[in-house]
This record gives C-alpha cells, sequence and structure tokens, in this order.
C-alpha cells in the first residue's frame, strides 16, 4: 500500500519572501512537489472551471472530435497520449488552451467549443488563465529567489511570458483492468517545462515516485488539499538548475471512479533557450545537460509522447 507523501506547504501571500523562497528551494531540492496556498485563484472561480470542465468532456464524442487540434491545443480523445510504449495510452481525456494573444496562438490557434453549446466555457476559462498566470508569474519570482537569482529573473531571460503558459483539462475515465493489474490514467512520466500548477477535484490517483532508478519503483500518494495547487517542477528546470531542482516522475492511479483535473503548465517562450544557470555549475560540478532552444526540446518530447502530434509533425 502506498503511503501519503508529506508535502511542504507554500504560502504565496507571505510578506516574507525570503524565508518563503528558502522553503520552495528544500522542497524542489526534496521532492521536486509542494503545495501552493492562498495563491490569489478564488475557490468559487476553480469549482467553476471544474463545472465547465465537465460540460465540455460531457459533448457527445462528435462534439469534441471537431475541436481535435493536433494534440497540442483542444481536444484530444482517450488514449492520444502515452508515455509507455508497454500500453495502449492513458486512459484520460483531454483539452489544451492558452493564450489567444502572440505567436504561438497563430502557430497553434486555441478551439473553443461553441457558445451556443457551452455559452460561459470561454469567459471562465480565460478568467483562469489569467489568474493562475499571475499566481505563476508571483511563484516564479520567489523560484528565482530561491536559486539566488534576481526576482524578475525568468521574465528578464525571455522565459516566462503572458502567453507561454498552457492550461490542460483532464478527464480520467477510471477504468480498472479487468485482471486486477494496475491501470494508469495517466502513465510515468515527468512534465517538460518550467514548473505546473496542478488542480485536482479531490479524487486520489496522483503518485510520485522519488527515485526513478529505484526498482522496483517506489510510488507515494500525493492527496489533494481543497483550494491549494499542488505544483511541481518541470525538466526544463530541472536542465536550468544542473540537476539541482527536481523534476520528479510522477503518474495518475485509476482508482474506479471517474476524476477530474486542471493542469496548468508555466512553459518557457518556444525561443527561450535554456542553459544552466551559473550559480548551478562550478569546475566540480560541470553542466549535465547542453543548452535546448524550448521549441525543440518541446518538439522532441511532445513526437515520442502524443499521437495526434507525431502523426501529423515533420
Ligand atoms: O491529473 C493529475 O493529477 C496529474 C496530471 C499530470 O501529471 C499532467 O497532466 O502532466
Ligand atoms: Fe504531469
Amino acid at each position: 500500500m502506498p503511503t501519503d507523501l508529506k508535502l511542504p506547504i507554500i504560502d504565496l501571500s507571505s510578506p516574507e519572501k525570503i524565508s518563503t523562497s528558502r522553503l520552495i528551494r528544500q522542497a524542489c531540492l526534496d521532492h521536486g512537489f509542494f503545495y501552493l496556498t492562498n495563491h490569489g485563484v478564488s475557490e468559487e472561480l476553480m469549482e467553476r472551471v471544474f463545472t465547465e470542465s465537465k460540460n465540455l468532456f460531457s459533448l457527445p464524442l462528435d462534439d469534441k472530435i471537431v475541436m481535435s487540434g493536433r494534440g497540442l491545443r483542444g481536444y484530444s480523445p482517450l488514449h492520444d497520449e502515452n508515455f509507455s510504449t508497454a500500453t495502449k495510452g492513458d486512459s484520460k481525456e483531454m483539452f489544451t488552451f492558452g493564450s489567444s494573444e502572440g505567436v504561438l496562438s497563430q502557430l497553434y490557434p486555441n478551439r473553443w467549443p461553441s457558445q451556443e453549446l457551452l455559452p460561459l466555457w470561454r469567459p471562465t476559462m480565460e478568467s483562469y488563465y489569467k489568474n493562475v498566470v499571475d499566481a505563476g508569474r508571483k511563484l516564479l519570482g520567489l523560484v528565482a529567489l530561491a536559486l539566488n537569482l534576481e526576482e524578475n529573473f525568468f521574465e528578464r531571460v525571455g522565459a516566462f511570458n503572458d502567453q507561454a503558459p498552457v492550461v490542460r483539462l483532464l478527464r480520467y475515465s477510471g477504468e480498472l483492468n479487468s485482471d486486477g493489474k494496475e491501470t494508469c490514467g495517466a502513465s510515468p512520466h515527468s512534465d517538460f517545462g518550467m514548473i505546473t500548477l496542478l488542480a485536482t477535484d479531490g479524487v486520489p490517483g496522483l503518485q510520485v515516485c522519488r527515485d526513478k532508478d529505484k526498482e522496483p519503483n517506489v510510488w507515494e500518494d500525493v492527496p489533494g488539499i481543497k483550494g491549494a495547487f499542488v505544483v511541481n517542477i518541470g525538466d526544463l528546470m530541472e536542465r536550468w538548475t544542473n540537476g539541482l531542482f527536481r523534476s520528479t516522475m510522477h503518474r495518475v492511479l485509476s482508482v474506479g471512479k471517474e476524476r477530474y483535473s486542471v493542469a496548468v503548465f508555466l512553459d518557457p517562450d518556444p525561443n527561450c533557450v535554456v542553459e544552466c544557470l551559473e550559480s548551478c555549475c562550478s569546475d566540480t560540478s560541470p553542466p549535465r545537460f547542453p543548452p535546448v532552444r524550448t521549441r525543440d526540446y518541446f518538439h522532441d518530447r511532445f513526437s515520442q509522447s502524443l499521437t495526434s502530434y507525431s502523426s501529423t509533425s515533420s
């Protein structure tokens, strides 16, 4: 039986920036995961987002399929994403959207459900986007302080802006294997970007594996805390920090119950080159990863994980 992981709780509203950034540093070194409270996104807005998400996924498949868009925006059906070659794909549906402004929105235009079908959908989601991105900006400022950088570092180097983050609504069908084997709603993976802010409906299933090299993998449950985000470090942040901050492997196990969650990926701008921070390398600890442009890195990762992406991209 997996045990609950006791993750640190970070209060984003604390005026004590330095001590908060120290707590974040420790959480990122130890777990790569923490809870975020008092983040400024109201529970009322979160509830509306979950209601609209359920409304969308409850539409007939024909109405959803017309909103498919190469995996990166719009609807992705069950089994589209797969991080493991051994399975038929994750038992989840997804809907992804981003900012309606900027270059990314021209490359990958948002797909919105029709106003006749879901009149409150777009305003609710756009409001959520704005609110979470504001929280994300504040959080990244503290992450920068945690790395002994200037608070606006990630904006200054062109990594963070209002248009690069992406929201992913998820619905896990909850189905269990008839043979009693573990079934994954989301197979084991690490997130690609800088940082992820996750809200769930309280149904369990999220688990982390703190040491992916240990066989067999040890999985620990991450229970939800009402109103709090579960935050985790992504692979590009791990690369920036030369592995100091951990992009921890996680998965969602099916528990025989439908589950909804909303992940906001604070991805770097596609043109941002991610290379080891000076403060994170030395003669004795040289850079472990070569510099990489975010766009190229994401292209490789999505090609490996998303069927709808690899079937249409070159
Ligand atoms: O739904 C969850 O709890 C986790 C989702 C997740 O890990 C992801 O979409 O990357
Ligand atoms: Fe994830």
